[in-house]
């Protein structure tokens, strides 16, 4: 499977009711930003980082892709899926200019359209691919009924709503006041009951002290994990943090290399794992996460920067991988939608990884690419 040519793209796609909110950020569209790779053979892969839908960033990645990365892959072997995401992530003028950003983001792109042509070049899914299904179902959680940017009682319905479609897990935002955000959490737990898992995310916004002071009010409340407490390279604040509370310490969406992970491993400063290919540089530094994760005995809940397109595979194929963020925005852009049923993702059936965008998609979504 020679590589042909590799093109950037960019779609940006509206987030539920046109405007969401979290501890520090606030948007009205995610950025699918990707890559096209196509083989001399005719197939075509996909694949994608996420971002907050700024073109001026989203191109940044687009010409790191087009520019640096292109040159790496056209003539090479797109089977080669392990010595490629070497290739470039041990390309020295790529490593002099950045480890970790956007060097990893446009490597993620690259990486994830590997693994898709490879799984469509084999006929299997891309779960099928990694060595089978692993287990019979990836139960879901919704963290888009979560939102700060959602008033205290919208918050209650649309958990209950949720719950009322099969959901056994959700996830609210955390990170105003902690009084706000603890009113917020005991009305959810009220309103949903005891046996639905209930998870809060601070995005990184607070400091220690903060963080203690909420964890004492959440207890009784009985929280699944507390997500991004601290800001995220902040080992020995999650450590302290891990040794002082009950609620189990889940981080990851915004680290970039395995060694990274390795450091709050090695700090016992996570109880939850959740790294993301769209920032890691790939399905291929993921996979090695979740090996090293499973090693420690530490379950993974695989963040949703690709909106669990490609994650749902990876969580059927890994034993370190026990649940799944579900973020509706961009799944109907693709030839196989990232679906739940009954509060479990379905098991994808089709060739690839999940990351053929539909052409309505591009019709409705493209944006520049330069
Ligand atoms: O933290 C998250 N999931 O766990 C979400 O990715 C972020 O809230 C969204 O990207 C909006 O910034
Ligand atoms: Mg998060």
């Amino acid at each position: 499977m020679k590589i042909k040519s590799v093109e950037p793209f960019v779609l940006h796609v509206p987030v539920t009711g046109s405007q969401i909110a979290d501890s520090t950020h606030s948007i009205t569209h995610w950025g699918v930003v990707g890559a096209r790779i196509e083989t001399e053979d005719g197939l075509a892969g996909y694949g994608f980082t996420g971002t907050h839908a700024e073109l001026a960033g989203d191109h940044l990645i687009t010409r790191c892709i087009a520019t640096c990365l292109a040159p790496l892959l056209v003539g090479e072997d797109a089977s080669d899926v392990q010595r490629l995401w070497l290739k470039i992530a041990r390309n020295p003028a790529l490593q002099w200019i950045g480890r970790a950003g956007i060097t990893t983001l446009a490597h993620a792109a690259v990486d994830v359209a590997l693994w898709d042509l490879k799984a469509k070049q084999a006929g299997v899914p891309l779960w099928k691919l990694l060595g089978g299904q692993v287990r019979d179902r990836v139960r879901a959680y919704n963290t888009d009924i979560g939102w700060l940017s959602i008033a205290d009682d919208k918050l209650v319905q649309g958990a209950q709503r949720a719950v009322g479609q099969g959901f056994t897990g959700i996830k609210i935002k955390v990170g105003s006041t902690v009084e706000r955000d603890l009113r917020r959490l005991e009305a959810v737990r009220r309103a949903i009951g005891p046996d639905v898992t209930l998870a809060v995310d601070g995005n990184g916004k607070w400091d220690l002290a903060t963080c203690l002071r909420f964890c004492r009010g959440a207890e009784p409340f009985d929280v699944y994990w507390f997500e991004e407490p601290l800001w995220h390279d902040d080992v020995k604040g999650h450590a302290q943090l891990a040794r002082a509370t009950r609620i189990p310490v889940a981080l990851g969406e915004q680290l970039y290399t395995q060694d990274a992970f390795s450091e709050f491993f090695h700090q016992e400063a996570v109880h939850w794992v959740q790294p993301d290919s769209t920032r890691m540089g790939g399905v291929s530094e993921v996979m090695r996460v979740c090996e090293t994760a499973h090693a420690y005995r530490l379950p993974v809940a695989l963040h949703a920067g690709d909106m669990s397109q490609v994650h749902v595979h990876l969580s059927y194929a890994h034993p370190a991988c026990q649940v799944l963020e579900y973020i509706p925005w961009i799944k109907d852009c693709f030839t196989e939608p990232a679906e739940v049923v009954d509060g479990s993702f379905r098991l994808p059936q089709q060739p690839g990884a999940g990351t053929t965008p539909t052409q309505d998609a591009w019709e409705r979504f493209s944006r520049p690419v330069a």
